[in-house]
Protein backbone atom coordinates (compact mmCIF):
# COMPACT_ATOMS: atom_id res chain seq x y z
CA UNK A 1 0.00 0.00 0.00
CA UNK A 2 1.16 3.46 -0.99
CA UNK A 3 0.11 6.50 0.75
CA UNK A 4 0.80 9.80 -0.03
CA UNK A 5 0.97 12.72 2.34
CA UNK A 6 0.42 16.45 0.72
CA UNK A 7 2.19 19.40 2.21
CA UNK A 8 2.95 22.93 0.90
CA UNK A 9 6.72 23.96 0.23
CA UNK A 10 7.89 26.00 3.19
CA UNK A 11 10.85 24.79 5.51
CA UNK A 12 7.95 24.86 8.17
CA UNK A 13 5.71 22.47 6.21
CA UNK A 14 8.15 20.21 5.32
CA UNK A 15 9.78 20.14 8.88
CA UNK A 16 5.92 18.84 9.45
CA UNK A 17 5.26 16.20 6.65
CA UNK A 18 8.84 15.04 7.52
CA UNK A 19 7.39 14.52 11.22
CA UNK A 20 4.46 13.20 10.26
CA UNK A 21 5.67 10.29 7.67
CA UNK A 22 8.72 9.43 9.96
CA UNK A 23 5.74 8.92 13.06
CA UNK A 24 3.70 7.03 10.68
CA UNK A 25 6.61 5.23 9.06
CA UNK A 26 7.47 3.31 12.89
CA UNK A 27 3.96 2.88 13.35
CA UNK A 28 3.25 1.53 10.07
CA UNK A 29 6.91 -0.11 8.57
CA UNK A 30 5.33 -2.03 5.55
CA UNK A 31 3.32 0.95 4.15
CA UNK A 32 4.74 3.36 1.47
CA UNK A 33 4.55 6.82 2.18
CA UNK A 34 5.68 9.88 0.18
CA UNK A 35 5.93 13.24 0.53
CA UNK A 36 3.95 15.45 -2.75
CA UNK A 37 4.12 19.86 -2.69
CA UNK A 38 1.07 21.34 -3.33
CA UNK A 39 1.24 25.52 -4.01
CA UNK A 40 -1.32 27.31 -1.84
CA UNK A 41 -3.18 30.91 -2.25
CA UNK A 42 -1.01 31.74 0.83
CA UNK A 43 2.37 30.97 -0.75
CA UNK A 44 2.01 32.42 -4.07
CA UNK A 45 1.06 35.72 -2.43
CA UNK A 46 3.35 36.59 0.21
CA UNK A 47 2.93 40.76 0.32
CA UNK A 48 -0.32 41.20 1.01
CA UNK A 49 -1.14 41.34 4.89
CA UNK A 50 -2.83 37.77 5.82
CA UNK A 51 -5.66 40.17 7.33
CA UNK A 52 -6.47 41.48 4.03
CA UNK A 53 -6.44 38.03 1.82
CA UNK A 54 -10.10 37.08 2.60
CA UNK A 55 -8.66 35.08 4.95
CA UNK A 56 -9.92 31.63 5.90
CA UNK A 57 -8.35 28.55 4.16
CA UNK A 58 -5.52 30.36 2.48
CA UNK A 59 -2.84 27.52 3.64
CA UNK A 60 -5.23 24.68 3.52
CA UNK A 61 -8.04 25.35 0.41
CA UNK A 62 -5.57 23.93 -1.89
CA UNK A 63 -4.34 21.00 -0.34
CA UNK A 64 -7.88 19.54 0.44
CA UNK A 65 -8.72 20.20 -3.09
CA UNK A 66 -5.66 17.45 -3.85
CA UNK A 67 -7.30 15.62 -1.47
CA UNK A 68 -10.82 15.46 -2.87
CA UNK A 69 -8.90 15.21 -6.18
CA UNK A 70 -7.15 11.96 -4.30
CA UNK A 71 -3.88 13.55 -5.36
CA UNK A 72 -2.87 12.95 -1.89
CA UNK A 73 -4.30 10.47 1.00
CA UNK A 74 -3.31 13.01 3.61
CA UNK A 75 -2.85 16.85 3.96
CA UNK A 76 -0.26 18.02 6.75
CA UNK A 77 -1.19 21.74 8.14
CA UNK A 78 -0.40 23.81 10.67
CA UNK A 79 -3.88 23.69 12.86
CA UNK A 80 -3.74 27.70 13.38
CA UNK A 81 -3.99 28.08 9.75
CA UNK A 82 -7.06 25.78 9.84
CA UNK A 83 -10.61 27.78 9.33
CA UNK A 84 -12.76 26.94 12.37
CA UNK A 85 -15.16 25.21 10.49
CA UNK A 86 -13.27 22.58 8.44
CA UNK A 87 -15.70 20.98 5.46
CA UNK A 88 -17.96 17.94 6.09
CA UNK A 89 -15.77 16.22 2.85
CA UNK A 90 -12.84 15.97 5.05
CA UNK A 91 -11.78 15.51 9.29
CA UNK A 92 -8.80 15.32 11.20
CA UNK A 93 -6.88 12.33 11.68
CA UNK A 94 -4.89 13.21 14.09
CA UNK A 95 -3.49 15.99 15.92
CA UNK A 96 0.81 15.96 16.76
CA UNK A 97 1.44 16.72 20.26
CA UNK A 98 1.95 19.95 20.72
CA UNK A 99 5.18 22.35 20.89
CA UNK A 100 5.62 25.37 23.16
CA UNK A 101 2.39 27.96 22.53
CA UNK A 102 4.50 31.19 23.18
CA UNK A 103 5.45 33.48 21.29
CA UNK A 104 8.65 34.97 20.86
CA UNK A 105 10.31 38.69 20.70
CA UNK A 106 13.17 38.49 18.49
CA UNK A 107 15.84 41.47 18.40
CA UNK A 108 19.67 42.36 17.89
CA UNK A 109 19.43 45.15 20.07
CA UNK A 110 16.64 44.96 22.13
CA UNK A 111 14.81 42.90 25.01
CA UNK A 112 11.22 42.41 26.04
CA UNK A 113 11.42 44.56 28.69
CA UNK A 114 12.33 47.44 26.44
CA UNK A 115 8.87 47.15 24.66
CA UNK A 116 7.94 49.30 28.04
CA UNK A 117 9.07 52.46 27.84
CA UNK A 118 10.41 53.04 23.89
CA UNK A 119 9.04 53.61 20.90
CA UNK A 120 10.18 50.28 19.00
CA UNK A 121 9.10 49.81 15.22
CA UNK A 122 7.60 45.46 16.31
CA UNK A 123 7.08 43.65 12.90
CA UNK A 124 4.06 41.33 12.81
CA UNK A 125 0.79 40.99 10.68
CA UNK A 126 -1.20 39.46 13.27
CA UNK A 127 -4.37 41.25 14.60
CA UNK A 128 -4.01 39.42 17.52
CA UNK A 129 -0.67 39.94 18.27
CA UNK A 130 -1.30 43.57 17.29
CA UNK A 131 -3.97 43.66 19.92
CA UNK A 132 -2.09 42.47 22.36
CA UNK A 133 0.96 44.26 22.07
CA UNK A 134 -0.49 47.43 21.77
CA UNK A 135 -2.96 47.02 24.94
CA UNK A 136 0.49 46.01 26.97
CA UNK A 137 2.57 48.55 25.62
CA UNK A 138 0.79 51.46 23.89
CA UNK A 139 3.38 53.61 22.54
CA UNK A 140 5.10 50.98 20.29
CA UNK A 141 4.94 51.04 16.75
CA UNK A 142 3.64 47.99 14.91
CA UNK A 143 4.51 47.32 10.74
CA UNK A 144 3.23 44.63 8.83
CA UNK A 145 5.63 41.70 8.40
CA UNK A 146 4.49 38.83 5.95
CA UNK A 147 6.45 35.91 4.39
CA UNK A 148 7.96 32.29 5.96
CA UNK A 149 9.81 32.41 9.28
CA UNK A 150 13.11 32.52 7.12
CA UNK A 151 12.11 35.12 5.38
CA UNK A 152 11.00 36.99 8.27
CA UNK A 153 13.88 36.63 10.28
CA UNK A 154 16.00 37.64 6.92
CA UNK A 155 13.71 41.01 7.18
CA UNK A 156 14.70 41.44 10.75
CA UNK A 157 18.32 41.25 9.77
CA UNK A 158 18.05 43.89 6.69
CA UNK A 159 17.16 46.54 9.80
CA UNK A 160 13.05 47.08 8.88
CA UNK A 161 12.40 46.72 12.89
CA UNK A 162 13.78 46.81 15.87
CA UNK A 163 11.81 43.43 16.63
CA UNK A 164 9.77 40.75 15.42
CA UNK A 165 7.19 38.15 16.81
CA UNK A 166 6.68 34.56 15.72
CA UNK A 167 5.35 31.62 17.48
CA UNK A 168 7.99 29.65 18.92
CA UNK A 169 7.17 26.79 17.03
CA UNK A 170 8.14 27.48 13.92
CA UNK A 171 11.28 29.30 14.89
CA UNK A 172 11.95 26.29 17.15
CA UNK A 173 11.36 23.84 14.51
CA UNK A 174 13.39 25.54 11.94
CA UNK A 175 16.41 25.50 14.30
CA UNK A 176 16.28 28.70 15.44
CA UNK A 177 15.98 28.63 18.87
CA UNK A 178 19.50 30.56 19.54
CA UNK A 179 18.10 34.02 17.82
CA UNK A 180 15.10 34.12 20.15
CA UNK A 181 15.81 37.36 22.69
CA UNK A 182 12.93 36.30 24.70
CA UNK A 183 9.67 34.00 25.24
CA UNK A 184 7.01 35.76 25.66
CA UNK A 185 4.44 34.62 28.68
CA UNK A 186 1.31 33.85 27.91
CA UNK A 187 -0.68 36.10 29.72
CA UNK A 188 0.88 39.12 27.76
CA UNK A 189 0.28 37.15 24.53
CA UNK A 190 -2.81 34.35 24.54
CA UNK A 191 -1.14 32.19 21.59
CA UNK A 192 -3.39 31.64 18.64
CA UNK A 193 -6.03 29.06 18.70
CA UNK A 194 -4.06 25.54 17.71
CA UNK A 195 -0.67 27.60 18.06
CA UNK A 196 2.18 24.40 18.64
CA UNK A 197 -0.12 21.66 17.04
CA UNK A 198 -0.03 19.76 13.41
CA UNK A 199 -3.26 18.76 11.79
CA UNK A 200 -3.66 15.67 9.96
CA UNK A 201 -6.40 15.87 7.93
CA UNK A 202 -7.86 12.59 5.73
CA UNK A 203 -10.98 12.38 3.69
CA UNK A 204 -13.96 11.78 5.34
CA UNK A 205 -14.84 7.81 4.86
CA UNK A 206 -11.13 7.01 4.06
CA UNK A 207 -11.23 4.33 6.71
CA UNK A 208 -7.91 2.29 5.71
CA UNK A 209 -5.97 5.77 6.15
CA UNK A 210 -7.80 6.69 8.87
CA UNK A 211 -6.64 3.74 11.12
CA UNK A 212 -3.25 4.64 10.22
CA UNK A 213 -3.10 8.39 10.91
CA UNK A 214 -5.00 8.20 13.72
CA UNK A 215 -2.18 5.82 15.78
CA UNK A 216 -0.51 8.98 16.32
CA UNK A 217 -2.86 10.88 17.08
CA UNK A 218 -1.75 12.84 20.94
CA UNK A 219 -5.30 13.16 22.41
CA UNK A 220 -4.45 15.34 25.29
CA UNK A 221 -3.47 18.45 22.62
CA UNK A 222 -6.19 17.08 20.72
CA UNK A 223 -8.82 17.53 23.41
CA UNK A 224 -6.96 21.39 23.99
CA UNK A 225 -7.15 22.65 20.55
CA UNK A 226 -10.80 21.07 20.60
CA UNK A 227 -12.17 23.43 23.25
CA UNK A 228 -10.10 26.54 21.80
CA UNK A 229 -11.42 26.00 18.66
CA UNK A 230 -14.87 25.58 20.20
CA UNK A 231 -14.07 29.16 21.59
CA UNK A 232 -13.13 30.23 18.23
CA UNK A 233 -15.48 28.85 16.35
CA UNK A 234 -18.39 31.16 18.51
CA UNK A 235 -16.22 34.35 18.74
CA UNK A 236 -15.14 34.79 14.82
CA UNK A 237 -18.41 34.33 13.08
CA UNK A 238 -16.28 34.66 9.88
CA UNK A 239 -14.84 37.68 10.38
CA UNK A 240 -11.33 37.77 11.23
CA UNK A 241 -11.15 39.51 14.58
CA UNK A 242 -8.00 39.73 16.88
CA UNK A 243 -8.74 36.52 19.03
CA UNK A 244 -6.84 34.17 20.92
CA UNK A 245 -7.27 31.16 23.63
CA UNK A 246 -4.48 28.23 25.17
CA UNK A 247 -6.50 25.34 27.19
CA UNK A 248 -3.60 23.19 29.07
CA UNK A 249 -3.65 20.45 31.58
CA UNK A 250 -1.84 21.46 34.77
CA UNK A 251 -1.82 19.27 37.35
CA UNK A 252 -5.41 17.74 38.56
CA UNK A 253 -6.79 20.75 36.46
CA UNK A 254 -7.85 21.94 33.28
CA UNK A 255 -7.10 25.77 32.59
CA UNK A 256 -8.42 27.53 29.46
CA UNK A 257 -7.33 31.33 28.86
CA UNK A 258 -9.06 33.15 25.99
CA UNK A 259 -9.51 36.92 24.66
CA UNK A 260 -10.95 39.35 22.13
CA UNK A 261 -9.60 42.72 21.26
CA UNK A 262 -9.78 46.14 18.96
CA UNK A 263 -7.44 46.29 16.54
CA UNK A 264 -5.63 48.90 18.40
CA UNK A 265 -5.73 47.19 21.62
CA UNK A 266 -7.57 49.86 23.32
CA UNK A 267 -10.38 47.50 24.55
CA UNK A 268 -10.08 44.03 25.50
CA UNK A 269 -11.75 41.31 27.07
CA UNK A 270 -10.02 38.44 28.86
CA UNK A 271 -11.26 35.55 30.99
CA UNK A 272 -9.58 32.35 32.17
CA UNK A 273 -11.60 29.41 33.17
CA UNK A 274 -10.10 26.94 35.72
CA UNK A 275 -11.95 23.16 36.38
CA UNK A 276 -11.33 19.71 37.60
CA UNK A 277 -9.44 17.58 34.61
CA UNK A 278 -12.01 15.69 34.10
CA UNK A 279 -14.62 17.99 33.58
CA UNK A 280 -14.17 19.73 31.05
CA UNK A 281 -17.22 19.72 28.42
CA UNK A 282 -18.02 22.91 26.83
CA UNK A 283 -15.38 24.34 28.24
CA UNK A 284 -14.03 26.60 25.00
CA UNK A 285 -17.59 27.46 24.62
CA UNK A 286 -18.80 28.98 28.26
CA UNK A 287 -15.21 31.08 27.62
CA UNK A 288 -16.59 32.86 24.47
CA UNK A 289 -19.75 32.81 25.94
CA UNK A 290 -18.95 34.80 29.03
CA UNK A 291 -16.13 37.04 26.76
CA UNK A 292 -19.19 38.18 24.28
CA UNK A 293 -21.70 38.79 27.25
CA UNK A 294 -18.88 40.86 29.14
CA UNK A 295 -17.90 43.69 26.58
CA UNK A 296 -16.70 41.42 23.71
CA UNK A 297 -19.71 41.55 21.64
CA UNK A 298 -19.65 45.37 21.41
CA UNK A 299 -15.45 44.68 20.71
CA UNK A 300 -16.71 42.67 17.84
CA UNK A 301 -19.43 44.90 16.47
CA UNK A 302 -16.52 47.58 15.97
CA UNK A 303 -14.27 45.06 14.38
CA UNK A 304 -16.61 44.28 12.43
CA UNK A 305 -17.63 46.86 10.57
CA UNK A 306 -14.34 47.09 9.00
CA UNK A 307 -14.87 43.57 7.33
N1 LIG B 1 0.55 31.93 10.18
C1 LIG B 1 1.81 31.37 9.84
C2 LIG B 1 2.23 30.31 10.78
N2 LIG B 1 1.54 29.15 10.88
C3 LIG B 1 2.14 28.38 11.85
C4 LIG B 1 3.23 29.08 12.33
C5 LIG B 1 4.16 28.64 13.40
C6 LIG B 1 3.98 27.27 13.95
C7 LIG B 1 2.71 27.04 14.73
O1 LIG B 1 2.29 27.86 15.56
O2 LIG B 1 2.11 25.98 14.53
C8 LIG B 1 3.31 30.29 11.64
C9 LIG B 1 4.33 31.34 11.80
C10 LIG B 1 4.17 32.22 13.02
O3 LIG B 1 3.03 32.56 13.40
O4 LIG B 1 5.19 32.63 13.61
Amino acid sequence: MKVIIGTRGSKLALWQANTVKSLLEEKYPDVEFELRIIKTTGDIDQKTPLSQMGGIGLFTKQLEKALEDKEIDIAVHSFKDMPSVIDERFEIAAVLKREKVNDVFISKKYTLNDLKDKTLVIGTGSLRRVSQLKANFPQIETKNLRGNVDTRLRKLEEGQYDGIILAYAGVKRLGFEDRITDIIPTDILIPAVAQGAVAVEIRRGDEKVKEIVSSINHRETEICVEQERDFLRIVEGGCRVPVGAYARFDGDSFVIDGFVGSLNGERIVKHKIILPKDDIEDSGKNLANYILENGGREILKEVEKRC
